[in-house]
């Protein structure tokens, strides 16, 4: 059976000006969301991932604008919207965003009851005492205690998990189809990290979501989602089932994300970082953008973009090694030995 696609990206290209210059952010990306499913989107800082899931959203910054491409969700095309109302019927009610730093979407003067109790009143259409009795039953669903207390604290009294806790029940009383998640674990340590995630599952699959989670750890994602995309300067680079871009990677640039995990450092070494630094964005990008940074580089890499090759129905990678008329060249020792144990180390 066909998968059914909630939201289809084609060609997407944004840029931003700045000082009279432009900044090349996202060069091409196509990509279809699975409804129901989780996807991860991967990337060192700067590759382009928060720009890519704001454009869903119309929250590019003012000196940003999609310069092509197209972007469907479920059937409307979203780059079309223009004004702040119609962003507004998608905006929290179709797709949500849960932040990294839940301060940044938290009003510090507002309790906490008020701030869920207006996403209800919004987006459930409830009033008075069921209004109240919906905002009692989302806190505890995501996981916090003794809700008739804290319905009337301020954010600054809660520590920084129960705040994304906060964040994610605001999100949820939305009702939408499709959860951002922007680094929702990256401030925190790394036992309530794998509480929030699995609060996040076990909404998503609850209320059926689609959930699209940004990171630039692999480490983070490998528990929870069904897909990764891997981004590098503002494009797609490789995009799989999950175990098969870990297992089965095509791309160096993933070789390279994936070899930077400390799980897969060797005890008493330093940990394996990636040489050099991403393309400036202002400059046209030529041939492959990670050319310069791989040193199994092949001569085409400078001077043509890879178009995409498939490596199942479910995998492909854009990467000239992936040419029938490209020389033999292997993953690292240690990435090859993943697919051989069968373990996943990153968990
Ligand atoms: N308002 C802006 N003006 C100019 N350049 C911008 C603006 N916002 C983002 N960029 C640039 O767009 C590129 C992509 O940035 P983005 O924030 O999406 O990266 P990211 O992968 O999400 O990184 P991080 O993990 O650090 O959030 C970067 O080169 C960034 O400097």
């Amino acid at each position: 059976m066909a998968e059914d696609i909630i939201l289809s990206v084609h060609d997407l290209d944004v840029k931003f000006t700045l000082r009279g210059q432009t900044l090349h952010a996202i060069r091409g990306i196509s990509l279809d969301v699975y409804r129901g499913e989780s996807l991860a989107i991967v990337g060192e800082s700067g590759s382009g991932k928060s720009v890519f899931t704001k454009t869903f959203m119309g929250l590019l910054d003012a000196n940003g604008s999609i310069t092509g491409g197209s972007i469907r969700y479920e059937g409307q095309e979203l780059t079309q919207l223009k004004s702040d109302k119609d962003w507004r019927a998608i905006r929290g009610r179709e797709i949500a965003m849960v932040m990294q730093d839940p301060m940044t979407s938290l009003n510090p003067l507002k309790t906490i009851g008020a701030q869920i109790e207006e996403a209800v009143v919004l987006h459930q259409g409830l009033k008075g005492q069921q209004a109240r009795q919906a905002v009692l039953e989302v806190l505890e669903e995501v996981g916090i205690d003794d809700p008739q207390r804290r319905y009337r604290q301020y954010p600054h009294e809660f520590s920084g998990g129960m705040r994304q806790r906060v964040v994610i029940a605001i999100a949820v009383a939305c009702r939408p189809k499709i959860l951002i998640c922007d680094e929702p674990t990256t401030a925190l340590d790394v036992t309530i990290q794998a509480q929030i995630l699995q609060l996040i599952r076990e909404l998503q699959k609850k209320y059926d979501l689609t959930t699209i989670y940004i990171t630039h750890d692999l480490g983070v994602v490998a528990n929870v989602a069904d897909r990764i995309a891997v981004m590098y300067a503002g494009d797609i680079v490789e995009i799989g089932r999950c175990e098969e871009v870990f297992y089965d990677p095509r791309h160096p640039y993933t070789w390279a994300l994936l070899s930077s995990l400390p799980q897969l450092g060797v005890k008493g070494q330093p940990l394996y970082s990636i040489a050099g630094t991403p393309p400036n964005l202002f400059q046209e990008v030529k041939g492959d953008a990670f050319a310069p940074r791989n040193p199994q580089a092949l001569k085409i890499d400078f001077v043509e973009r890879p178009p995409y090759f498939d490596v199942t129905p479910s995998h492909r990678a854009r990467t000239w090694l992936l040419d029938p008329r490209a020389p033999k060249v292997e993953p690292p020792e240690h990435i090859r030995q993943l697919r051989k144990q069968g373990v996943n180390p990153y968990v």
